[in-house]
């Protein structure tokens, strides 16, 4: 089974992933929960009371622009877009927390009805989310006002491939497995296969600037992306006539990452590949987490680099790894991940046994690629057991690597032991470049008597180590609200004047996203 077999799953709201196939916790997890004194909380989840909303009569300007039908004042589709994923978005949910509820979702068919959506709103004052997938993980779907919820789900077409340039124009609303099924009926890949691949969207993609799994064989998706078209409350901008330009700064990277605060992107010309007739994943270990660093990094700088690679640190290969017979019968060590999309190259291995790796096989390469998806399913079972689980991620040159991941784990131990609540950290080296690499770390403690307190504070606690080490506040997920102060600090105060500079042209009435990317 390849990534274009895998279906669109409809996310319920509040729980992630297929609801028709939940994950339990294995044996092993509910005894460890045991060790981090976690307690299943006493009470379950709290159904949310509607709070007066817009009425339909006060949003009838919107239904003369994309049809009564396609806009929604109902409680249910309210509910069902509000937040995204991250832990505090679902715990939120559990405690039937309305206060970031949309006023009304909005479904446009076309181009032409977002901009006239967008027009309307701003004439109306009335704020504007746009929604492609709805996998946030940064509050990037909670306004700091009253808004109405642009759901994109019907811009969901496959435009146009050009197969002598190898690119495609997608939709925004086209969600991961749907992009890939449609360009393998034509013998093509995007390869961007993020973990939350089963419900993002390719205008998300580009909003947020996703990463893959399969990054350092496809690139990232702001890689991918050599055009792009964007509603903004006064019209149309088309970015990308040819693949490269000397014709001025590169604006697609200005609106790539920009969250929906410059406007909303309704389609993407992406690069696309062959799609491969063979692929491998196999395991490799590495004596210590300092030892398969340096592996990887020759192998992300002199090549030639796999399609996937990734590298767990000691506690995360413990934690995933029950078998220890899988890392070759040795104890201890990490393991790294390697997969090839096309033919297996001789030469990669070579450079991992170079560097003292030593090949565990297919084995732990295929449970990593048949479970990649069912991952995080497991978050809300642990959240059911009462475990705070999240995760972070960033970024930074090689040389800082190793101090950055001993400075957010020591940041994250503190606060939580602080707090009562002694956390479990787990890290891998998720994304590879020649120049650096991005961490992501996995927190799993005790819940506190106000868990999303609890995480703020660790939370703010690594994004200060992370500013300190010299990372970036995120590598993948985008700044949303969640990363809007530490955003500002990094790029500084004269670049957060030009950004929102270039807001206030595109978005004079100020109704894109607020609050989002910027104050
Ligand atoms: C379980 C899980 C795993 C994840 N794994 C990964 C991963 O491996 N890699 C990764 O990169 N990310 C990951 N994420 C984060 C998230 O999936 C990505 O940020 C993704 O790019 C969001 O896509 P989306 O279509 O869901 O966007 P949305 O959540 O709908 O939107 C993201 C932001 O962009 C804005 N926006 C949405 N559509 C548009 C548009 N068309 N034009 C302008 N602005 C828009 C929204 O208002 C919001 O601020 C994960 C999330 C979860 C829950």
């Amino acid at each position: 089974m390849t990534e274009s077999d895998l279906p669109v799953v409809q996310l319920t709201p509040g729980r992630w992933g297929d609801p028709a196939h939940p994950v339990d916790l294995p044996a092993a997890a509910v005894d460890a929960l045991k060790h981090l004194g976690v307690r299943r909380p006493a009470a379950g989840p709290v159904d949310p009371v509607d709070r007066p909303g817009l009425t339909a009569e006060q949003l009838s300007f919107l239904a003369g622009v994309v049809g009564a039908e396609h806009v929604t004042t109902d409680l249910d589709s309210r509910w069902a877009h509000t937040r995204g994923y991250s832990t505090p978005d679902l715990l939120r949910h559990r405690a039937g927390d309305t206060s970031d509820m949309p006023d009304a979702v909005v479904y446009p068919g076309s181009h032409d009805e977002v901009l006239a959506v967008l027009a309307a709103c701003s004439d109306h004052n009335l704020a504007v989310v746009p929604s492609s997938g709805g996998t946030s993980v940064v509050g990037g779907l909670a306004a700091s006002r009253r808004f109405v919820t642009v759901d994109l789900r019907r811009l969901d077409q496959l435009v146009e491939v050009d197969e002598v340039s190898r690119t495609a124009t997608l939709q925004a609303g086209v969600r991961g497995p749907a992009a890939e099924s449609l360009l393998a009926d034509r013998g093509y890949t995007l390869g961007h296969f993020p973990q939350s691949y089963e419900g993002a969207s390719i205008g998300g993609y580009a909003a947020a600037r996703s990463s893959g799994q399969s990054s350092a064989g496809y690139g990232r998706f702001d890689q991918m992306v050599v055009g792009l078209t964007l509603a903004t409350p006064r019209g149309t901008v088309e970015l990308g006539r040819a693949p490269m330009s000397a014709a001025g700064p590169d604006l697609r990277q200005l609106v790539l990452g920009s969250e929906g605060a410059f406007g909303i992107i309704t389609s993407v010309v992406v690069r696309i590949r062959p799609r491969p007739t063979e692929r491998h994943f196999e395991g490799w270990r590495f004596e210590n987490f300092e030892a398969g660093l340096t592996a990887i990094r020759r192998l992300a700088q002199d090549g030639p680099l796999p399609t996937v690679l990734r590298l767990s640190d000691e506690a995360e290969t413990a934690v995933n790894l029950a078998d220890p017979d899988v890392l070759g019968g040795g104890t201890g060590g990490v393991l790294a991940i390697v997969g090839f999309d096309g033919p297996y190259t001789q030469a990669t291995a070579d450079v991992l046994t170079a560097a003292g790796g030593q090949n565990v096989g297919e084995g732990p390469g295929e449970t990593w690629r048949v479970g990649r998806y069912r991952a995080p399913y497991l978050r809300d079972p642990l959240l059911d057991e009462g475990a705070l689980v999240e995760t972070l991620e960033t970024a930074a040159f090689w040389s800082k690597v190793p101090a950055l991941k001993a400075a957010v784990t020591g940041a994250l131990v503190s606060s939580l032991t602080d707090q009562g609540t002694p956390p479990l950290v787990l890290c891998h080296v998720s994304h590879v470049y020649d120049t650096g690499a991005s961490l992501y770390f996995t927190v799993i403690s005790a819940q506190t008597h106000d868990p999303i307190g609890q995480w703020r504070t660790a939370k703010a606690a690594a994004s200060q180590a992370i500013a300190a080490a010299g990372g970036t506040i995120s590598h993948h997920h985008g700044v949303g609200t969640d990363h809007r102060e530490a955003y500002a600090e990094e790029i500084g105060p004269l670049a957060v004047e030009a950004l929102r500079a270039v807001k206030q042209v595109l978005d004079p009435s100020h109704v894109l996203n607020p609050g989002i990317l910027l104050t």
